[in-house]
């Protein structure tokens, strides 16, 4: 029988220990890696006689065996990501800065480290020569996740504040810091502090108080590793990373007698784990209050000129758009001006692209923002005017401030390549917008970039609300007919689909 071929899991490796009492440790790692869509595979440095209240013995493996594993995975099964655990061996971290600085440059994996130096069940695996040795390893990571004591420890400057703590690792060669709050006992929250060369801000989330927390370091961090291996970046992998996390804590379960362990599951799509980013770019809750768009948003085209907008008002678009990128200011105001009058003349949503002033000005029903048009607009303007807003995302992070912001729908692109616009991202495809969109069950969605015909039914299918065309109108011979198929094709797909989800 013919089988369609499936596209390869990404490889994800583990370099840690086996907790026999299967909470944390490599026996983690591996069930973070399966149910987030990876292949695992382990490099194990030492054997711990764990259960849920001790660890009761520690063995480390021979070198010999600890870099056979690791070159014989290298051999057949070069990973996309490595996730670095528990060695509590000073001769192994040394072996493996020596091998990941033979191997990192050529084979481009990301390396994510969770410096297990104390374990949540008290037991300290941290001497001063391991200590010194991690510090060797900075420059070999792209990402490490410390809590607070362990970050105290790499720093050497428990007094400092977090932040110039994190930053010193990164002076120290890591690219990257994320400084987990979880042990500061004063919150209700727990904030995570990131740190790089280009970026720094929070995450925080309500602290779940639960027993069942064993291997939380170890799930953060390969589940940030998984993500990698998706090919997300970095700031996106922490998030998703974050979220898994607190899914996994609040469906936990007990085991022995002491700490139970974390639920392993599936991909987070429920906004309540996504973690509540802080930083440039962000603004503090209470959430302003955009109108809503009282009807679904369906096929959404956008078009460049009123000459455009009279071609296709009389087809009756659910929702149109205006994005004028060429003219004076005074040609643009008289197009804002023309446009929002024939919108009214044709009981039409006519959303402004850009030019938020003239859209208040003239009382569009709306406006669409991108991510740097949101730092210049007045948005308490925006949302007092009454009009609705459409925002303009490309990754998690951008999709966490802007649900922040409580506009009216969030765009996500784009999905596929364009011609229409040159993009400084790469295109989502469909299984991220699958994501996107299940993250958005309560506030519209709609899809852009490269969208056809063609594409049509499969991105009705991830569950958006609408879908924004340009090129497959515009540039088409009989731009009225495309627009008219589209849009009976979009209502088609959108009734089908309801259909099998409800069967
Ligand atoms: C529906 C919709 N989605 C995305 C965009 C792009 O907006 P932006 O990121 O601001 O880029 P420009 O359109 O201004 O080039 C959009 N216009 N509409
Ligand atoms: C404005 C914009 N923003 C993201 S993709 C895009 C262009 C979409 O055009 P097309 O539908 O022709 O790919
Ligand atoms: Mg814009």
């Amino acid at each position: 029988m013919h089988r369609p071929v499936a596209d390869p899991k990404p490889v994800v490796w583990t370099i840690a220990s086996s907790d026999s009492g299967g909470g944390a440790g490599i026996q983690a790692d591996l069930h973070t890696f399966n149910a987030l869509g990876c292949h695992g595979c382990s490099v194990i440095a030492a054997i711990t006689a764990q259960n849920s209240t001790d660890v009761l013995s520690t063995e480390a493996v021979s070198p010999a065996i600890f870099i056979a594993q690791l070159n014989c995975l290298l051999n057949d099964l070069p990973p996309k990501a490595i996730k670095i655990g528990l060695i509590p061996d000073v001769q192994l971290l040394q072996q493996l800065v020596l091998w990941l600085a033979e191997h990192k440059a050529k084979h481009r994996f990301s390396v994510i480290a969770d410096p297990v130096l104390s374990s949540s069940t008290g037991v300290n695996f941290a001497s001063e020569q391991l200590i010194s040795n991690w510090q060797q390893l900075l420059p070999l990571l792209d990402l490490i996740t410390p809590n607070l004591p362990e970050l105290a420890l790499l720093s050497g400057m428990p007094d400092a504040p977090v932040a110039s703590q994190a930053l010193l690792l990164t002076q120290a060669g890591a690219a990257a810091v994320l400084a987990k709050g979880g042990h500061n006992p004063d919150s209700t929250d727990i904030t995570d502090c990131y740190i790089s060369d280009s970026a720094s801000f929070g995450l925080t989330q309500p602290r779940i108080t639960t027993a069942n927390n064993h291997g939380t370091g170890c799930v953060l961090s390969s589940a940030i590793a998984v993500a990698c291996a998706h090919g997300y970046p970095l700031h996106d992998a922490l998030i998703v990373g974050r979220a898994y996390l607190q899914q996994a804590l609040a469906q936990g379960y007990p085991t022995g007698k002491g700490a139970g362990c974390l639920q392993h599951h599936s991909w987070p799509i429920d906004y309540r784990y996504f973690p509540k980013l802080h930083g440039p770019g962000t603004i503090p809750e209470p959430l302003l209050r955009f109108a809503s768009m009282a009807a679904p948003i369906g096929l959404y085209p956008i078009v460049d000129s009123v000459q455009w907008l009279k071609r296709l008002l009389p087809l009756e678009p659910d929702v149109i758009q205006l994005r004028i990128k060429l003219g004076s200011a005074s040609e643009i105001e008289q197009q804002v001006a023309q446009a929002v009058q024939l919108s009214n003349d044709y009981k039409l949503r006519l959303f402004i692209n850009d030019h938020w002033q003239l859209a208040i000005k003239y009382g569009a029903y709306g406006v669409h923002l991108g991510q740097q048009d949101l730092n210049e607009a007045d948005l308490p303007a925006i949302a007092a005017a009454g009009l609705r807003l459409g925002i303009s995302t490309h990754s998690y992070a951008e999709l966490l401030r802007a649900r922040q912001l409580g506009p009216s729908y969030i765009a996500l692109g784009h999905i596929f390549a364009t011609q229409t616009k040159q993009m400084p991202s790469r295109p989502q495809g469909l299984q991220r917008l699958v994501h996107y969109a299940a993250l958005c069950r309560d506030i519209p969605t709609v899809a852009i970039g490269g969208i056809d015909m063609l594409r049509l039914q499969a991105v009705v299918n991830c569950g958006v609300d609408g879908v924004a065309v340009v090129s497959a109108i515009t540039a088409q011979t009989d731009p009225e007919h495309a627009f008219v198929q589209l849009k009976n094709q979009f209502q088609q797909y959108k009734v089908e689909s309801r259909y099998a989800h409800n069967a």
